[in-house]
């Protein structure tokens, strides 16, 4: 197996290979320079032997079928194990749920970014592949974490794609930390790889990037790299600045980032999040309407157990609408201009 892949360097084929388990760990070194260990399949720590000032976790797939993502981190990995780059900080790879990425589908069972911060133990409790998985996840940060040396900054990169078009390409969601302004550097490490557009949640959630702000401190966001396409289908020429930041971040070579500069990226705010209440949910907007579209104050965006409901600002912009979550979870996130946001 560790023959394999380091003849191969492709660590998504050994993960998609064996996507339940592997039978031990591994543990390499890379020349004089790192150390490497495999904790389980779809996860990957590369260890420089002298540490620095950042422990970095890239996930993906999460959601199987969002692939750009996918062959983004596989790139990462097959150049550090080739020896292309050499990481500078510890930084750990996670191919979240590997089963759905070989059915191609953003689902198995259930959807695994509702299952962080516990979720996946309560309930019905670890009834599906998912659930567990998620506990195993969680399980890998917290030890990956709490592995930092004192005064190591904590990132929490997970790697998404949209369903729809958006409006703006690629954005991410900053997960809801009261108690901490917004990080003007981390906002411009976005902007910079192209990541021009920040929501700022308005409320805890189950998610893998909540769990690690909330948990560890962590500067942690969903990122929405552009829309959901099949494995080997993804332009990545449009992933060129991502790229560039994550590997000049994991080699610690200058990211020469602008200062914060509000009019150089879209800022949003939650203003609330609408979960299906009853089976007939339905939106009134067609299927091909993209991310970010703003609707007028009044307008029925939804009925839902014969109630509409309407757009309550002057404006609201929707995304991640879909009406076939089961009742209970969101069915749409609705965004205003944040103009009083508190970035540092
Ligand atoms: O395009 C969509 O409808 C969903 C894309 C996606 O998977 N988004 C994440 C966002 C997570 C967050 O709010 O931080 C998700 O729904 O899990
Ligand atoms: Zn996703």
């Amino acid at each position: 197996m560790l023959q394999t892949l380091l003849a191969s360097k492709d660590f998504l084929a050994l993960t998609l290979a064996n996507p339940e388990q592997l039978d031990q760990p591994l543990s390499f070194a890379l020349g004089q320079h790192t150390r490497v260990d495999i904790w389980d399949t779809g996860v990957i720590v590369f260890e420089p032997k002298e540490r620095q000032r950042k422990d970095i976790i890239l996930s993906s797939g999460v959601h199987g079928n969002e692939t750009a993502p996918i062959e983004l981190c596989n790139r990462l990995i097959a150049e550090l194990l080739s020896e292309k780059i050499i990481a500078k900080q510890r930084v750990m790879f996670l191919f979240g749920n590997p089963d759905a990425i070989n059915n191609g589908t953003r689902i198995v069972e259930e959807n695994m970014n509702r299952l962080f911060s516990g979720a996946h133990s309560t309930g019905p409790g670890l009834v599906n592949p998912e659930r567990v998985r998620a506990k195993k996840l969680e399980a890998y940060v917290a030890r990956f974490f709490n592995d930092s040396q004192a005064g190591c900054q904590r990132i929490h990169y997970d790697l998404h794609t949209a369903i729809r078009a958006s409006k703006h390409e690629k954005f991410a969601i900053y997960p809801y930390t009261p108690d901490r302004a917004y990080s003007a550097e981390q906002i411009m490490f976005l902007a910079a790889s192209g990541v021009d557009t920040v929501l700022f949640h308005h409320e805890p959630t189950t998610t893998f990037s909540y769990a690690s702000a909330n948990l560890y401190g962590a500067d942690a966001f969903t990122i929405e790299l552009g829309k959901v396409y099949p494995m080997g289908q993804n332009d990545m020429t449009r992933f060129v600045a991502t790229y560039e930041m994550l590997s000049r971040l994991i080699c610690d070579r200058p990211l020469e980032l602008a200062r914060f500069d509000a009019t150089q990226v879209n800022l949003y705010q939650v203003c609330r999040v609408i979960n299906k209440q009853h089976e007939d949910f339905e939106f009134t907007f067609a299927d091909d309407v993209e991310n970010f579209r703003a609707f007028p104050k009044g307008y029925v965006l939804a009925r839902d157990g014969g109630q509409e409901i309407k757009v309550e600002h002057d404006s609201e912009a929707i995304v991640f609408p879909n009406a076939k979550v089961p009742v209970g979870q969101r069915t749409v996130i609705c965004l205003i201009p944040a103009t009083n946001a508190d970035v540092r």
